[in-house]
């Protein structure tokens, strides 16, 4: 089943076109690593996805949910996970996670008990009524990450999460994200780290200015920068 489709999307800011009729689906339980030199739309392509930025073309579906038609029943069936933390200044690191579980009607001892257990696993049990400024900034994407989490959506969208993290977290994060693939998530991943996307992804989007330049299994993106790391 298609989880994800992305349709012929064109999106413009200050009268430049950063994405260019992009298209690809994303089916059930699939990670697709969204591959590309800094600046090749990623980041932008995800936010498009997200509508915190507009599209000026072409159509966005998650399951039978159009992001134009339906966006309230179409964001909840999505998370993300962003490049850099957006956490609010006045919430307590509980009270974010409390937001998180509000805006996707969790299930309250679902979220007690997942809680419970990704607070433990990234080691922000004492941290818990903390302000963001209070933490350090691996704790911070700790926090988003959580948010990120907690929620069972049939699609979540990864910008770089392995940044700033310790190789604990590290360690953690790829085991919640693979749990999340086998019960059927499907990921839309953006990573530098070549060793990452062999362990994680299935296939491969190559951006460049804004279009798809390649696409395919995972084993042939990793033969075309062998190729290219030989030249
Ligand atoms: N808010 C903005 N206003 C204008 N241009 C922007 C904005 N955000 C991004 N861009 C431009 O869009 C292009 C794509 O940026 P984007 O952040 O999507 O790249 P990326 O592939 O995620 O890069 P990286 O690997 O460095 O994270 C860049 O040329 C960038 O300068």
């Amino acid at each position: 089943m298609v989880s994800l489709q992305v349709d012929q999307v064109t999106t413009i800011l200050d009268d430049k076109e950063l994405i260019k009729e992009v298209s690809f689906t994303l089916r059930e339980g699939e990670v697709l690593a969204l591959v590309g030199h800094n600046g090749a739309g990623k980041s932008t392509l995800m936010k498009t996805i997200m509508r915190m930025l507009e599209k000026r073309k072409g159509t966005i579906t998650i399951q039978q949910y159009d992001q134009d038609e339906q966006f309230l029943s179409f964001k909840k069936h999505l998370s993300y996970l962003p490049e850099e933390p957006i956490l609010l200044t006045e919430l307590t690191v509980m009270q974010h996670f409390q937001l998180y579980a509000m805006s996707y009607d969790m299930d309250e001892v679902l979220f007690n008990q997942r809680l419970d257990r990704f607070v433990k696993g990234f080691e922000l049990t004492t941290k818990l009524q903390a302000y963001p400024e209070e933490l350090s900034k691996g704790m911070r994407q700790k926090v988003q990450t959580i948010c990120a989490l907690l929620p069972d959506v049939p699609v979540l969208l990864i910008d770089e999460p392995f940044m700033g993290l310790d190789i604990y977290a590290v360690d953690y994060l790829l085991k919640l994200v693979k749990e999340k693939v086998e019960q059927g998530t499907s990921i839309l991943l953006t990573t530098h780290q070549l060793n990452q996307l062999q362990t994680l992804a299935d296939r491969f989007l190559l951006l460049e200015h804004g279009q798809v330049k390649d696409e395919g299994a995972i084993e042939q993106f990793e033969t075309i920068t062998r190729g290219r790391f030989h030249d």
